[in-house]
């Protein structure tokens, strides 16, 4: 197994810990705590409370679940959490949880809300709810309720269908409510949480992305030692940001290896190679690993075969390149640094009780016999919140707000097998999209547009009076803030006008361009 990375900056003194009960959403409640400038790490509802209080949380936050708390071998706590004098904030499962752990009722009495919820406030001004309406709108999902709070404490909020919505008992600190004020439908949601989290548990709003920068070189400088690391660097944004962090830390004992797997974009390793070096006068190695991979992938289309495929090949030019690296002088090369984010983990099913969406390359792609110990800095943030961080290090612009691109590149845009004619031709339709999207000024008001080529898709066409039997292409571009949730772009029917001519003119075997109107979910981003 892959070494773990290091957990949380252990210089922190106020850390919040989010609980996750198998929740969809812990990785958002983490990062809204963070938004209330308070820094958090999410720990497994399996850790025992000994554990957690040992961390020495500032105030403790139990997220939602799918489970119900009344079921056999629903996960549960101990109750000495409740009573270790630390403040707790139960949000739906966690809420349920604290009810029936401290006495109060908890069934499955048929009052389901899901989604958007009035919810009626009935002590305005108490801990949770001071300055927000009485009458706001929360987000639901879930289909058991608490029809008795616990003794000693106060009913806050109540819906149509559940009398005891929120509780709050603010001698022992101890506050839930049955919706989830993390997501963004929420609309006093933020709020609730920090007065929670300032009001509740008195925490100073400190922690910034200069702590993660201050925080994360220090740990890197620990982890590392004297010892010599590489980073994989792609040119996008996470691992500019990631080997700038480390390059700050160690200095000239980082080498950055980028491999060209064949499966990138037109122009994308020239481009690499120049605007990389010139920002930061990183080292940098760049390895032509093009037939290794397309060896690798030949005749495979499954998605999670490709991406294994190309998560091991990744490894095993990183050891060549290491093995290259230990002939110069130095110390033994031990560690890789990637640039790896939370929303990478959690798809690859990394979370507690999460299911594995898609194996990210870097994450649940890694062979099993890797020997490297990895660096990976980034791995509890998002996208967002790594530009600010990039920023915060004064990388350029153009490197912080790029658009993302995924490391196996191009062939998880080939629905099929990948061969290097299939590459070609969508490299060619690719750079056309990206032409024409730059020189309509979108690039900023997109995410990301993966271009698709549906290779083992055919279709009838004519052109030039011929009858034709191509191959689709699919235009793909999305709006987002962290790629976990995507809404599909509305691009201007110009624009798409131009890339579906050109696309059909210039691109042989292509005969049909497609525009994907899906969110994220149901879809992913990707096609694999
Ligand atoms: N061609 C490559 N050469 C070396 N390392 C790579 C390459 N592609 C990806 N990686 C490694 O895999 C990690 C994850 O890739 P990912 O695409 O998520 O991040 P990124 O390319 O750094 O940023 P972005 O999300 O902006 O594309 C990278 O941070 C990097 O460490
Ligand atoms: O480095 C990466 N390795 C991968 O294996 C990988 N898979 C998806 N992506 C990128 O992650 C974001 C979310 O993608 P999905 O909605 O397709 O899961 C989007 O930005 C995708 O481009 C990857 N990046
Ligand atoms: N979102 C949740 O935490 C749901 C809690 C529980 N499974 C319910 O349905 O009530
Ligand atoms: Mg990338």
């Amino acid at each position: 197994m892959p070494a773990a990375p290091p957990a949380a900056p252990d210089t922190t003194t106020d850390v919040v810990l989010v609980v996750d009960f198998g929740a969809q959403y812990a990785q958002l409640i983490a990062r809204r705590v963070r938004e209330a400038r308070v820094y958090s790490e999410i720990v497994p509802s399996t850790m025992p409370v000994a554990e957690m209080l040992a961390k020495n949380p500032r105030a403790i936050i139990l997220s939602g679940g799918p489970s119900s708390v009344y079921a056999e071998g629903a996960p549960s706590l101990d109750r000495s959490l409740f009573e270790a004098g630390v403040p707790v904030f139960g949000m739906c499962y966690g809420f349920q949880l604290m009810a029936t752990t401290l006495g109060g009722t908890v069934d499955d009495n048929g009052a389901r809300e899901y989604g958007r919820t009035p919810l009626a406030v009935s002590k305005a001004g108490s801990t949770l709810f001071e300055g927000t309406p009485t009458e706001q709108s929360v987000w639901m999902s879930h289909g058991d309720a608490c029809s008795a709070a616990p003794e000693g404490f106060t009913v806050t909020a109540s819906t149509d269908v559940v009398p005891v919505a929120a509780f709050e008992n603010d001698e022992k600190k101890l506050y839930g409510v049955q919706y989830h004020p993390e997501v963004m439908h929420s609309t006093y949601g933020q709020q609730v949480l920090e007065h929670f989290l300032y009001r509740g548990a008195g925490i100073e709003p400190t922690w910034t992305t200069t702590n993660v920068v201050e925080e994360q070189i220090a740990l890197i400088r620990e982890q590392v030692g004297d010892k010599r690391a590489i980073c994989g660097l792609s040119g996008g944004v996470d691992s500019a940001v990631a080997a700038a962090l480390v390059q700050k830390a160690i200095g000239s004992q980082l080498t950055c290896v980028y491999v060209d797997h064949g499966l990138m974009r037109k122009g994308e390793t020239e481009q690499v190679e120049k605007d990389f070096v010139a920002a930061t006068g990183a080292k940098l190695k760049v390895v032509d690993a093009e037939k290794r991979f397309l060896d690798a992938l030949a005749g495979v289309s499954d998605p999670e075969q490709k991406r294994k495929i190309i998560g091991r090949e990744f490894i095993r030019v990183f050891e060549q390149a290491q093995l290259e690296i230990l002939q110069e002088d130095g110390p033994e090369v031990a560690f890789l640094v990637q640039g790896t984010l939370y929303p990478d983990v959690v798809e690859s099913g990394g979370g507690t009780g999460t299911a594995n969406i898609k194996s990210h390359h870097n994450v649940g792609g890694l062979p099993d016999d890797i020997e490297f110990q990895l660096v990976e800095p980034l791995r509890q943030l998002f996208k967002d919140e790594v530009r600010m961080v990039g920023q915060e290090l004064g990388l350029p612009e153009e490197i912080v707000q790029r658009q993302p691109f995924p490391g196996p590149g191009l062939g998880i845009r080939i629905v099929g097998d990948v061969t290097k004619e299939r590459l070609d031709l969508l490299r060619e339709a690719d750079a056309i999209a990206r032409e024409e999207l730059t020189a309509a000024g979108l690039d900023r008001d997109i995410w990301q547009c993966p271009v698709v080529l549906l290779a083992d898709v055919r279709s009838v066409g004519v052109q030039g009076d011929g009858r034709t039997y191509g191959h689709p292409i699919v235009l793909r571009p999305v709006s987002s803030e962290d790629a976990m949730t995507a809404d599909w772009s509305r691009l201007p029917y110009e624009t798409l006008a131009k890339i579906s001519t050109r696309i059909t003119n210039e691109v042989a075997d292509v005969n049909r361009v497609v525009l994907d109107v899906t969110s994220k979910p149901p879809g992913t981003i990707e096609w694999e």
